[in-house]
């Protein structure tokens, strides 16, 4: 059965529901695995609707649209992004489904993933906020932007965050100089995060982004353990030094119940923005055997370009500047398969609510 189908007083639909189901059960979207459950499509007259609980872009209309009997229907997409259970069953999700992005190793583009991941979820219809919890050297600000205007402090004494490229900022970046936060150590470290976490007036999200400080140690664990955690993304180059340091971030995350849900291998190979040239310099697929063998989605195999440098250099980056852009869908799909595992691996734990 559908979730609703309406036969509208002008316009009979040109398919039963018979066959509708039927056309149903033979399309699936992309990276869901299963076919298209019946509650998400609303049918009235020739028009119908596809509503999803996690960020997606019309692309993800396509194979309706291209089947031979449900390609007579006009074909418009929803988005009713669903609260996810977390980590902290005791801490209401305030703040929207929340994602920590983070690496067992620095250097290996966290920091640029956060944001680009972030970006890509907005450009997916969702409402997203960024907080950037890397105390040693916060980036954020120079990856998207306005440095040099400090974050307002309201009379509630929080935080108002910086709207950035559709999405909404927090980093410690805006407050202080970037040299004073990186003398910050142990306890201090993790009560300013928590501060930073928790004192900012976020709008109503879908998805808070977190750039977790690198490593894996008591910061980056006692942070795991605080916060409402609905999933964790591992980000590491294919090298066999950074590697390890994945797996131990792992570790820690599935010590303190955090599910992982996905790994992304970020400069898996050098790609020329001349001539487009590919050079595994970092080796071949090492990210993808840690994604393989720990049994996490390996969520996108991201080259090293100078292209995506550049934009984040000039806070610019590249996904919002040219959304378009090769490297820019590839992003966006690695978003949208975020969004989708997210949604997925949450619905194997308990039911999500709205
Ligand atoms: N795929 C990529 N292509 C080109 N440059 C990249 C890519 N990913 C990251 N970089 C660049 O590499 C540098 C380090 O990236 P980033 O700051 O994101 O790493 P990080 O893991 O967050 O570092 P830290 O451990 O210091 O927090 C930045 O200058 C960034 O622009």
């Amino acid at each position: 059965m559908f979730g609703r189908f309406k036969k509208s007083k002008n316009q009979e639909s040109s398919l039963s529901q018979q066959q509708l189901s039927n056309a149903l059960a033979q399309v699936s979207l992309p990276h869901w695995p299963t076919p298209v459950p019946p509650e998400w499509i609303t049918v009235d007259g020739q028009h119908a609707q596809l509503t999803v609980p996690f960020a997606a872009d019309n692309s993800i209309l396509e194979p309706l649209k291209q089947h031979p009997e449900l390609g007579q229907l006009s074909w418009s997409l929803q988005r009713n992004i669903a609260k996810l259970p977390n980590s902290q069953p005791e801490l209401p999700l305030t703040f929207g489904n929340i994602i920590v992005v983070s690496s067992g190793k620095g250097g290996v583009g966290k920091s640029s993933v956060s944001v680009q991941l972030a970006l890509a979820l907005h450009q997916l219809g969702a409402n997203v906020g960024i907080l950037d919890a890397d105390v040693y050297g916060p980036s954020l600000p120079t990856m998207l932007g306005g440095q040099e205007q400090k974050l307002e402090i309201n009379a509630q004494q929080k935080m108002i965050p910086h709207q950035r490229h559709g999405i909404w900022v927090s980093s410690l970046g805006y407050l202080t100089d970037t040299k004073d936060a990186a003398i910050w150590r142990g306890p201090m470290a993790s009560a300013a995060l928590q501060q930073l976490f928790r004192d900012t007036k976020w709008p109503r999200l879908d998805y808070l982004i977190v750039d977790m400080p690198p490593g894996t140690g008591d910061i980056q664990l006692t942070f795991a353990q605080k916060l409402p955690i609905t999933g964790a993304v591992i980000v590491t180059t294919p090298q066999t030094v950074a590697l390890a340091d994945a797996e131990k971030g792992i570790t820690m995350f599935r010590k303190v119940g955090v599910p992982i849900t996905g790994l992304i291998e970020n400069m898996s190979y050098y790609q020329c923005s001349q001539c487009g040239h590919r050079d595994a310099i970092f080796g071949s697929d090492g990210g993808a055997s840690v994604a393989q063998r720990e049994q996490v989605p390996l969520l996108g195999q991201w080259p090293l370009d100078a292209r995506i440098r550049a934009g984040l250099d000039e806070g610019k980056p590249l996904v919002a500047e040219q959304p378009e852009h090769e490297l820019s869908v590839m992003m966006k799909n690695s978003a949208y398969q975020l969004a989708v595992e997210l949604y997925r691996q949450a619905q194997t734990r308990q039911p999500a609510t709205r």
